[in-house]
């Protein structure tokens, strides 16, 4: 029988969408209709468990999946030991301290002694112990942010991207505990064959998520400018220099960066670049 990894993702939530979109980015194809809680690749050999995110940590550790995309705040919370194999850049968010908003905070010692709900009594509880700070941790499955108002704790430690959700229920952020994206992780023992599959797949994932942070760049330049111009474009190797059908007029090719881009632009335009073009690359391979 032909060797298969297992993957498991989010069934439906803030994960679900961009994993799969990431698995599609990576050229597999599957079909994955409403409902479905399995699904198998037709041109890679995987297949897809498609799961509540609290399990998916459990169900890698024990070996039911080979493979799992999860929160890393829940990675930490649920896992004994699972190893981080490729941070995923999407799903960013933090797990934080909130208060009601009209409440005075002067620091952690604020806690001491206090009732806080929270769905990650694990990563709490190890927080407030290295801040020495003895609290009450009252754990609840979802909706955190209404425990306050319900008089069922002083305090909440829950997960905030905008903050709107904090906003909404009178309560404002007074500490960060931990910083989350999605990850991808990896059964600890898998075998050779497996791993090979796994190595290709990841082979795959950096090809697109180097491509989503570089941007290819092009650009004019009187060739006497082309040397500082050079200077001034880091790129994988050097940038490719070709004639324009102009005499004295080169263009050059590179690989940049997003965020670098905006810091050398102006630069790049000082040196006498002209007519630059920026265009997003599909994928990427180092
Ligand atoms: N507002 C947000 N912005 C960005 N990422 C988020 C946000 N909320 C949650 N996440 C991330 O996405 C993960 C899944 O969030 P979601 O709200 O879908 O979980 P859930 O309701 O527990 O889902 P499930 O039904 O699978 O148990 C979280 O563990 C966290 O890593
Ligand atoms: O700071 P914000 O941008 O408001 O995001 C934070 C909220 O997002 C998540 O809930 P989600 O909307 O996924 O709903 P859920 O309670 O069903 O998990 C999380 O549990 C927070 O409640
Ligand atoms: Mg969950």
């Amino acid at each position: 029988m032909m060797t298969k990894l297992k993957i498991a993702v989010q069934k439906s939530g803030r994960l679900s969408e961009e994993s799969l979109r990431l698995i599609k980015e990576c050229g597999i194809k599957f079909n994955n209709g409403k409902g479905t809680l399995k699904a198998e690749a037709s041109n890679f050999p995987i297949e897809f468990l498609f799961l509540r995110d609290d399990d998916i940590p459990g169900y890698v550790e024990d070996g039911v999946a080979d493979l799992g995309i999860v929160g890393e705040n829940v990675l930490v919370e649920k896992s004994k030991g699972l190893e981080i194999n490729k941070r995923l850049g999407f799903s960013k968010c933090r797990l934080s301290l909130a208060i009601p908003k009209g409440e005075k905070y002067e620091g952690i010692s604020y806690f001491e002694g206090k009732n806080i709900a929270t769905s990650y009594p694990k990563l709490l509880g190890d927080y407030l112990s290295k801040q020495g700070i003895n609290a009450d941790i009252h754990e609840i499955s979802g909706s955190v942010e209404i425990a306050p108002g319900i008089g069922l704790a002083e305090g909440i430690c829950d997960i905030v991207s905008s903050g709107s959700t904090l906003f909404m229920n009178g309560l404002k952020e007074v500490d960060v505990i931990f910083n989350s994206e999605a990850v991808l992780v990896s059964s600890p023992d898998m075998d050779p064959a497996k791993k090979d599959i796994l190595n290709k797949l990841i082979f795959r994932i950096d090809a697109v998520l180097n491509s989503k942070n570089n941007k290819y760049i092009l650009l004019n330049a009187p060739n006497d400018k082309v040397e500082e111009i050079i200077g001034i474009l880091p790129g994988m190797r050097s940038p490719t220099v070709l004639p324009l059908a102009q005499e004295g007029w080169s263009s050059l090719h590179s690989v940049i960066n997003e965020d670098e881009f905006w810091e050398r632009i102006e630069k790049l335009k000082e040196a006498g670049a002209e007519g630059i073009l920026v265009v997003p690359i599909e994928k990427m391979i180092k």
